[in-house]
Order: C-alpha cells, then sequence, then structure tokens
C-alpha cells in the first residue's frame, strides 16, 4: 500500500532498490557541495560566512606566507590583544589566563617618562601590561571595577598586571579610590625635574593647540613680581610634595617607588633594575635589552613585548622643546625649589634638580 508523506503526498511506489539509489545520490550530491563550499573558503583567504565578500588584492609570495601565519581574515583589522597564546599555555587553549586588576600602577607623572617605564617593563614575562591608558581612577570610576578588569590583559597566575595613567598622581581622589581596590597596589612615580616637565608638558600643548599663549603668559600671574600662577596644570603637577600628601594619606611610602626620570634616560637598565626589585620579580632586563639610538637620542629596547623588534618610543617622546627665557627658567627654579627640597626629605631620595 501506497505510505502517506507527511505533507499528504503519495509516494510514488517505486520498488526498494531504486529507492536506495536516490538516497545515495542525494548524499553524494550534498557530500560534494559541502566540499566545493571549504574549497572555495581555503581558497580564498576571507574565510567565514557565506555571504559574498570583496576579493583579496594579490600578494607578494613573502606577503602571502605571513598573512598564511597569522591566519587572519583579509580585510580585517588585527586584534587589539594579540590572540597567540604565551610559551608554556596548554595546547589548544586560545586565551589563556584570567583578567585581574592591577598590581601595579604606574600613576605619574606626566611627561615623566611613564611611557618608557611601562614600554621597558612589559618586555618582562613575568608582567604584561595594559598599553592604552585607562583614565579609570579619574574620568571612567563611574564605569565600574568589573568595566576596568575587562581591559586588563590575561595573566597566569605568576603574572603582574601593570596600567599607567599620569594623571593619577595629580587626582585627589585617585589615592583613596586605588585603596579601595586594593591596599596592596604597588604604585611607582616616575619624576622628572619640574621645570622641563613645565616645558615637555608645554611643547606637547603647543603642538596639538598652535594659538595658546607663551609659556611666559601661562607660568606668571605677574611676571615682574615674579608670581607664579599654581592654577596652570603644567605648573601645578611638578609640586610633587603637595600631590605626594594625598598618597601618603593612604599608602606608606614603602609601597611607592620613585623613578628618576633623567636618570631613566642615562641608566636605563640601572632604574629599570630598581623597578623589578620593588616589584618582586628577577633582575631580567639589565644592559643587554637597551641600546643608545643617535638618531632618536634615547634609549631604546633591542626587542619589544610585541614584535621582538628593536624599538624606540614614538615621536611623542622625546620632542625638541620651545626655547625658553633663561630668566623665566631661573624664576621657576626659584619657585619649585622649597617643593623639591620637601619632597626629597619625603621620599629620602635627592633627584638633584638644582
Ligand atoms: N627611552 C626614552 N625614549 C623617549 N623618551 C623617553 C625615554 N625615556 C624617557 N623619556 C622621556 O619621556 C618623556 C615623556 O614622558 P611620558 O611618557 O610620561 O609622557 S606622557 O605623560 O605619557 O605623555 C619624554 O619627554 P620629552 O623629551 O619632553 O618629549 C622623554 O624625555
Amino acid at each position: 500500500m501506497a505510505r502517506r508523506a507527511p505533507s499528504g503526498r503519495a509516494l510514488a511506489a517505486a520498488p526498494a532498490p531504486s529507492r536506495r539509489l536516490a538516497r545515495r545520490v542525494l548524499v553524494l550530491f550534498t557530500l560534494s557541495l559541502s566540499c566545493s563550499y571549504l574549497c572555495y573558503n581555503l581558497l580564498c583567504c576571507c574565510g567565514g560566512s557565506a555571504a559574498p565578500r570583496a576579493r583579496c588584492p594579490p600578494v607578494r609570495a613573502a606577503a602571502a606566507k605571513k598573512l598564511l601565519q597569522q591566519s587572519r581574515p583579509c580585510g580585517r583589522a588585527a586584534p587589539a590583544e594579540p590572540p597567540a597564546p604565551p610559551a608554556g599555555s596548554a595546547p589548544g587553549a586560545a586565551r589563556p589566563g584570567t583578567k585581574r586588576l592591577p598590581r601595579a600602577i604606574v600613576v605619574g607623572v606626566k611627561k615623566g617618562g611613564t611611557r618608557a617605564v611601562l614600554e621597558f617593563i612589559r618586555v618582562h614575562p613575568d608582567v604584561r601590561a595594559l598599553g592604552t591608558e585607562p583614565h579609570f581612577f579619574d574620568r571612567n570610576y563611574h564605569r565600574g571595577l568589573e568595566w576596568y578588569r575587562s581591559l586588563m590583559p590575561r595573566t597566569l597566575d605568576s603574572q603582574i598586571t601593570v596600567e599607567k595613567t599620569p594623571s593619577y598622581f595629580v587626582t585627589k581622589e585617585a589615592p583613596r579610590r586605588i585603596f579601595n581596590m586594593s591596599r596592596d597596589t604597588k604604585l611607582i612615580v616616575v619624576v622628572r625635574n619640574p621645570v622641563t616637565r613645565a616645558i615637555s608638558d608645554y611643547t606637547q600643548t603647543l603642538s596639538k593647540k598652535p594659538d595658546i599663549p607663551t609659556f611666559e603668559g601661562l607660568t606668571f600671574r605677574n611676571r615682574s613680581l615674579g608670581l607664579v600662577d599654581t592654577s596652570w596644570n603644567a605648573i601645578r603637577i611638578g609640586m610633587y610634595a603637595v600631590h605626594l600628601e594625598s598618597w601618603l594619606q593612604y599608602f606608606p611610602l614603602s609601597q611607592i617607588h620613585f623613578v628618576s626620570g633623567e636618570k631613566l634616560i642615562t641608566d636605563p637598565a640601572g632604574e629599570m633594575g630598581k623597578v623589578q626589585d620593588f616589584l618582586g620579580i628577577k633582575r631580567v632586563i639589565t644592559d643587554k635589552h637597551f641600546y643608545f639610538n643617535k638618531t632618536k637620542g634615547f634609549p631604546c629596547l633591542k626587542k619589544s613585548e610585541s614584535s621582538g623588534l628593536p624599538r624606540c618610543l614614538g615621536k611623542s617622546k622625546g620632542r625638541t622643546h620651545v626655547q625658553i627665557d633663561p630668566e623665566v627658567i631661573e624664576q621657576l627654579r626659584d619657585f619649585y625649589r622649597p617643593y623639591n627640597i620637601k619632597f626629597y626629605e619625603t621620599v629620602g631620595q635627592d633627584f638633584r634638580w638644582e
């Protein structure tokens, strides 16, 4: 008797062998379709969905090899965080480690040499650093700790997460907020002669806004009286002793490490040795990691963390400063002297800025 298909149509009363043959043909057809689709995806580097995509531009052999190594779909930007698992991670685990809140933060100071410290310390295998400045404890606090944690690189149990945001040092609420996250957070402050720092800061602003008043014009409330405008950020940031007071209300001095911005340039390995001691990690970063780049005029890394290639910091680090009247510089030295002395006394270190 003829069976009824769910649709209600009567199945043809075909003999059993021809039904089997029809099924085989159907299976073979489906298989060949799948194979063709697979081959198409392999041959065109634009993998992914079956939706039509733009064809890849022709690439030369070397470039093609690199593309294959990266195995990244064409036309897409590189992911912000390289997905390659670090050595020693479980095979097949695409993203090993856990996103953790930082155990150490480079909290300042702006134009002190904070980028250099971050780029140098992240070469250490026990350190993983967030490359961008999250500004969590000043501008983004309302986003919450989970947001902050989500920005962090993944770390293994043995690794320390580090971030840097130089504006924290002069943010009134930052010490309390960091303390509330973890009272054990290690703090790193890169300090530099406040007069040079102010000029560096001004040079940076001028590069973005060429129409701002002169350095002299912004520095003084009354130049002939030598009245310095402490409300101008470029001046205020360099009053280190004042800002440090806020941090010492929450953290003992032993939990704050001060890097000399000057020595960081003349002896990067020496300064980084002290940073590694402070973080409680082996002194892995040594003289061997640096070379002096004559064109840049600064020490550079022989092998960067990201590419393993020699790397100097970018153009915004090590700019030629604007020329400032020597008399103004002298007035500023006088202005900062008492703050500097207080700062040396508090931290127990003479930075020799006079
Ligand atoms: N190795 C190396 N290469 C280049 N630059 C170096 C280096 N070490 C320290 N510096 C000094 O770092 C100064 C910039 O400081 P920051 O990185 O803290 O600046 S920022 O606040 O993040 O904008 C920058 O200041 P300027 O020279 O005024 O541009 C440098 O003097």
